[in-house]
């Protein structure tokens, strides 16, 4: 296994796979990530990465974007990384998880995250920029991979007058609860299309976690391996309030790296993205690979700390 200067593990690895989406969600942070590089890591390199940083202690893979669905390879980018052994996971606006179910299955996926900020299809769509029906549209492709025996959790994002009422926190719980799936809520953070609506829309975490406390929820302890995320239970539903943002508790769990969908490693979300592996990956470079990444690593700062030695 891999540690950095401050102890934390390197356990996870985040894949951002395109920089493009089919929705333009007004807050929308694209994982730090500037749109329209257009150069994309194949399904075979996403193989080889994963099975050189499998062999380093990463288990834990999330297939990210833009919008991961909408690659066309992307059941066998799923399918190849699954292959190492590691678990898959991928997060998804859901829109097109339909099309999508049987192939991801069948190509390994543990578990999809799908982003409901809110089952208002109004509000939805205001907040999406999407048109009315698309929410219907993701609750079928849910309820389509939930029979096909893939995990689901529900992400989402804390915004106010959206859903930070109890009426609101409820109807996701309820829908949570139908799925047999977990829920997030995540924090807004002021990144990417973040920054200009924060002021507006920004409503601290401790809003939900109160609701949930009020509704009969009861704290379950941390999950340690990624982030300290505190985990609740209400209505049989495990829920993780993520609260991402100048949270020096979060950074100093955080086990987790980028790979930008032009093969360059980001050490944080906020880092400019620190070696291109692009080169390794391409020549199938194990020791480059190996020795570019242990550099990164080297590198890697909690971004919010308790303390600061500058
Ligand atoms: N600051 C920060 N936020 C992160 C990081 N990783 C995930 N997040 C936040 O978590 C949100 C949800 O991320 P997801 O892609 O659903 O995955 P996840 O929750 O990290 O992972 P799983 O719970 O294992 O599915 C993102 O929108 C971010 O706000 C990170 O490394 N740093
Ligand atoms: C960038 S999206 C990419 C995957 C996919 N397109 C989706 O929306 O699920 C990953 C996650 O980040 C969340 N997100 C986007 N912008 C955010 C922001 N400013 N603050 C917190 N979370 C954000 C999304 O809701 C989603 O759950
Ligand atoms: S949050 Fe996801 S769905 Fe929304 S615009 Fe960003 S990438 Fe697209
Ligand atoms: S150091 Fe903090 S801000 Fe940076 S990626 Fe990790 S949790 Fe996110």
């Amino acid at each position: 296994m891999l540690f950095d200067r401050y102890g934390r593990p390197f356990l996870k690895l985040r894949y951002v796979v395109n920089d493009e989406c089919n929705y333009n969600c007004v807050f929308c942070h694209f994982e730090g990530q500037t749109r329209r590089q257009g150069v994309y890591l194949t399904a075979e390199d996403y193989g080889f990465v994963s099975t050189v940083f499998k062999s380093v202690g990463v288990t834990d893979f999330k297939i990210t974007g833009g919008e991961p669905l909408l690659r066309r390879d992307i059941d066998l980018v799923v399918a190849n990384i699954a292959k190492t052994g590691g678990v898959v996971t991928l997060t998804t606006n859901g829109f097109l998880l339909e099309k999508w179910a049987g192939r991801l299955s069948a190509a390994g996926l543990r578990r999809v995250n799908v982003s409901i900020h809110t089952v208002d299809p109004e509000k939805y769509s205001k907040i999406t920029g999407t048109p009315p029906g698309f929410l219907r549209a993701v609750l079928r492709g849910l309820y389509e991979i939930k029979t096909r025996g893939v995990s689901v959790k529900i992400n989402a994002v804390v915004l106010r007058d959206i859903n930070t009422d109890r009426r609101s926190v409820k109807e996701l719980v309820k829908l949570a609860a139908s799925l047999d799936a977990s829920l997030q809520f995540i924090e807004l953070m002021p990144t990417g299309q973040g920054v200009q609506i924060f002021n507006q829309l920004y409503e601290p975490i401790e809003t939900v976690a109160k609701i949930i406390t009020e509704l009969g929820g009861r704290p379950l302890g941390l999950r340690r391996e990624l982030h300290n995320r505190p985990i609740y239970t209400l209505g049989g539903v495990a829920i993780e309030l993520i609260k991402n943002y100048n949270n020096p508790a979060f950074c100093s769990g955080c086990t987790t790296m980028r790979l930008t969908s032009d093969g360059k490693l980001k050490t944080c979300i906020y880092a400019e993205p620190r070696v291109d592996l692009m080169p390794y990956i391409k020549a199938r470079d194990v020791e480059g690979l190996l020795y570019a990444v242990k550099t990164a690593l080297a590198q890697r700062e909690p971004r919010f700390k308790l303390y600061s030695s500058s």
